[in-house]
């Protein structure tokens, strides 16, 4: 049976993230090898000649699952009929922008795309917000989008979840299939809280196998909240086919479902679970299932833990705030 092949919008498609993003997309490595995609290209008319190259490429790697490309200027264009959206391309921050500033120039970017979804978008629509400061992007597009439901727009922590992973693994030498149930809540931001004390690995309490809160407060957290800015640091440009991997790992999990025994990260709409308040877009522990996604209830949350998520919580309220003054919101 031919299968109709599924729209991915990606925006800022000629950017570092969208050329290490594409491809994989094209392989089947989004979605599956057995599902085509056709690719709409979102981009500034400034950049919309780049995108093209990219497209070029494409074409020259004779994708079998890749049935069209598709490149556009403006958002309403670009989200027609779209099944999944990937909104990576945002306004980066430059010397002496402000935090309103930056909120403020990515408030111009995700409110016309939130209601070119709105208008436009197929009835299945799956959003990831990839570009920063991704949580509330992802709300202010989310805020413009009502006849979306909320549980659609997600902000991406997957990358702050691999990253986690791998320290684990690093620090106790156990294999990162081995390890399950690693959480990062709150924003994908310095504040983010990494936890460890629901893990396992190999099916052992991770923050018992540790045992070392020193290493965990000092060493683990500080390693994952700031491997973004590490990243940059070293490379001199923000991490491109780390976030480009996690994008796919995020909506190839929302899809396709979490494995059993396990969940996942994502920046979701809190319905005031583990006391976040309603309506943040804040990172949850989450298992996906049938294409949706369900916050994981009952966890104990140690004194440890409560202080961590509150205060990033705070921040994302806080940012919450600042658009809702801009009139963004
Ligand atoms: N959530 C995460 O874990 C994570 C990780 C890494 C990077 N990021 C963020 O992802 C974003 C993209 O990173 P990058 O390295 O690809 O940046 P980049 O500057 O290389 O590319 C961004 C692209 O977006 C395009 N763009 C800007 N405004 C647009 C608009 N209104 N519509 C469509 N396209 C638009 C630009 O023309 C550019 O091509 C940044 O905000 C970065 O901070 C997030
Ligand atoms: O682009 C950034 O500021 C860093 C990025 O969000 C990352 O976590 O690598």
């Amino acid at each position: 049976m031919t299968r109709t092949p599924v729209n991915v919008t990606v925006t800022g498609a000629a950017g570092q993230i969208g050329y290490a993003l594409l491809f994989r997309i094209a392989s089947g490595h989004l979605l599956g090898p057995d599902v085509p995609v056709k690719l709409r290209l979102l981009e500034i008319p400034q950049a919309v000649k780049a995108a093209e190259g990219t497209a070029m490429e494409l074409d020259d790697c004779a994708f079998p699952l890749l049935k069209g490309i598709d490149i556009f200027d403006n958002p309403a264009d670009g989200f027609a009929g779209a099944n999944i959206a990937l909104l990576v391309g945002a306004r980066p921050r430059t010397a002496g922008m402000e935090r309103g500033d930056l909120l403020s120039a990515n408030g111009g970017i995700f409110k016309p795309q939130g209601e070119a979804i709105n208008a436009g978008a197929a009835d299945d629509i799956k959003v990831l917000v990839v570009g920063n400061p991704a949580n509330t992007n992802a709300l202010i597009a989310q805020q413009h989008a009502p006849d979306v439901p909320a549980e659609r727009f997600t902000a991406m922590t997957r990358l702050d979840h691999n990253r986690a992973i791998s320290q684990l693994a690093q620090k106790t030498g156990a294999a990162v299939g081995d390890i399950a149930k690693l959480t990062i809540w709150g924003n994908h931001s310095a504040t983010q809280y990494p936890d460890i004390f629901h893990a396992e690995i190999a099916g052992k309490n991770a923050a018992e196998t540790v045992n070392d809160e020193a290493w965990l407060a000092d060493t683990f957290i500080p390693t994952v909240a700031k491997r973004g800015a590490a990243i940059i640091e070293a490379r001199g440009a923000s991490s491109a086919a780390s976030a480009a991997n996690a994008a796919i790992d995020h909506v190839h999990t929302w899809v396709n479902g979490t494995a059993a025994g396990d969940w996942t990260s994502m920046g979701v709409v809190s319905d005031g679970s583990y006391d976040v308040p309603a309506g943040l877009i804040s990172s949850f522990p989450v298992t996906c299932k049938d294409g949706k996604w369900e916050i994981v209830q009952g966890l104990a949350v140690n004194e440890f833990s409560r202080g961590r998520i509150d205060a990033s919580v705070r921040e994302l309220a806080e940012e919450r705030d600042a658009v809702r003054e801009l009139g963004l919101i």
